[in-house]
């Protein structure tokens, strides 16, 4: 049994480390105003803190702090072997797919009503000679060879252009969604072709782009707590572990299972999308009263906490990084490492300049915050830029992961207004007061244009897709 953490260089090794002080407690909600809930932060005290939390009658948990911002935990064996099990053949038995992003949902949506004569269905299942659903770098350059500039591209700068410009989910592969898209975006992509002829003239960004390689590269499956959870023992676990309400778990996205082979990897992002006032949550939007303007703002995802699962070992790599973790600055685009400037979202070429990088460890969880706690209200604060984090390259082996996102809504009242509606399943709204969303606080969030990061559209806990309305404007944004 050993688990292998890296903070700030110093690697620790070896078995959970015999706890130098050992803190028994039970981490339970702190409620001051009887009536009115409040969320948990874990105090991380220091990096290298052992607790030992009794989760179950007489069942004690090692929790050990490995950053303190944001407050980033290991609990070794909060799954059992048989859950592990469990969760990766009901996740192969429903089936795994590749990891799509939100960017696409958006094209499923734009897509669908365009009938171009050429980019349709039937061109795409023409030139798909092997029947596999997907055009490959050789069927896509026959399908598009009538696209001036085309013809005489190298085959190098033809699969870059395939990559940048049309492969929006950087499978290597176009999908028919990806294919009929074309002709929107055919401004761009003459544009595209006339300035990258010349491979040496090349935007560096593009470059840097090209080497990075696909944001995502993963399959992956959502699973509904009564499958993967029916006695609950998972669910109050983590009731216990995280001190929150149990109508915050028992309301919050299902559980996705994540499946990565030998060169699969999720650069660095944020698993929450930052406040942006009049900006709903998209767990909640259906509950904000009707805005005429609803479709000019995309819904964002609210996660207080993110719980990650390792359902396996992994024989090399893998590993889960937070580049920033108790660094003193933030960017997202640079960081000085032992005197380089380095990407740090491009955890393929930089997951050892992660200030933290956990190694898998079957069984274990890895629990963090995306935001902070606001001590005022007792409810969600900003979010932590630092929680910045992603999933190095498999080396060797496979990695196996599952995600319990934690949602909440900076809005209190349409919280709870959510809580009493997933859990009676009524149409009558428990609160029904003229609830609009939080102003913004000042932060530079509300100068900054929305957050980029391509994110999952997660789902409920009832498993329909939390579809945003609003992703055409998405899409036209990008445009
Ligand atoms: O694979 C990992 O270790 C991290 C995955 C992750 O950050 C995510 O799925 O959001
Ligand atoms: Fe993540």
């Amino acid at each position: 049994e050993t688990i292998t953490v890296t903070t700030n260089g110093e690697t620790i090794e070896g078995s959970p480390q015999p706890a130098v002080e050992h803190v028994e407690e039970v981490i339970t909600p702190i409620v001051t105003d009887p009536g009115r809930m409040r969320l948990v932060q874990i105090d991380p005290v220091e990096v290298g803190h052992i607790r030992r939390i009794e989760i179950e009658p007489g069942h004690f948990y090692e929790m050990k702090t490995v950053a303190v911002n944001p407050p980033v935990f290991l609990i070794p064996d909060f799954l059992t072997l048989e859950e592990c099990e469990r969760i990766k053949s009901l996740a192969q038995e429903k089936g795994l797919e590749k990891s799509r992003t939100v960017l696409r949902h958006s094209v499923d949506q734009a897509v669908d009503t365009n009938l171009d004569p050429y980019f349709n269905k039937d061109t795409f299942t023409k030139f798909d000679e092997d029947g596999n659903q997907f055009l490959n770098i050789a069927e896509a350059r026959k399908a598009l060879t009538y696209v001036e500039g085309i013809g005489n591209m190298s085959d190098q700068a033809f699969t870059y252009f395939i990559d940048i410009v049309v492969d929006l989910d950087s499978d290597r592969f176009l999908s028919d969604l990806e294919f009929r898209r074309i002709p929107l975006i055919m401004t761009k992509i003459s544009e595209w072709i006339a300035n990258h002829q010349d491979l040496e003239k090349w935007d560096p960004d593009d470059l840097a782009r090209m080497k990075k390689g696909p944001d995502r590269l993963s399959h992956q499956v959502w699973m509904k707590r009564p499958v993967y959870d029916e006695s609950k023992n998972i669910t109050n676990r983590l009731i216990g572990l995280t001190g929150l309400h149990p109508d915050i778990i028992n309301t919050s996205e299902e559980l996705q299972v994540v499946h990565y082979t030998p060169g699969g990897h999720y650069h660095a992002h944020h698993d929450s999308t930052n406040f942006i006032a009049d900006r709903p949550c998209s767990h909640t939007a259906h509950l904000y009263p009707p805005d005429p303007t609803r479709h000019l703002h995309s819904a964002r995802i609210c996660r207080y906490m993110t719980v990650l699962y390792y359902l396996a070992d992994t024989e090399e790599g893998g590993e889960t990084a937070f580049p920033a973790a108790d660094n003193e600055t933030f960017s997202e685009s640079t960081m000085v490492k032992d005197n380089k400037t380095i990407e740090p979202s491009n955890l393929s070429m930089h997951c050892k300049d992660a200030n933290l990088y956990v190694r898998p460890k079957k069984r274990m969880a890895v629990m963090w915050y995306n935001h902070f706690f606001d001590h005022n209200t007792g409810w969600m604060g900003d979010r932590n830029l630092f929680a910045f984090h992603g999933g190095c390259d498999v080396i060797k082996g496979e990695k196996w992961i599952a995600n319990n996102w934690i949602n909440v809504d900076n809005n209190y009242e349409i919280q709870m207004k959510f809580h009493y509606e997933s859990l009676h399943k009524t149409d009558e709204p428990v609160i029904n007061t003229d609830i609009t969303p939080k102003a913004a606080e000042t932060t530079e969030d509300q100068k900054s244009p929305p957050d980029e990061t391509e994110q999952e559209t997660p789902h409920n806990a009832a498993g329909e897709s939390i579809k945003s309305e609003e992703n055409v404007v998405q899409l036209k944004q990008e445009l």
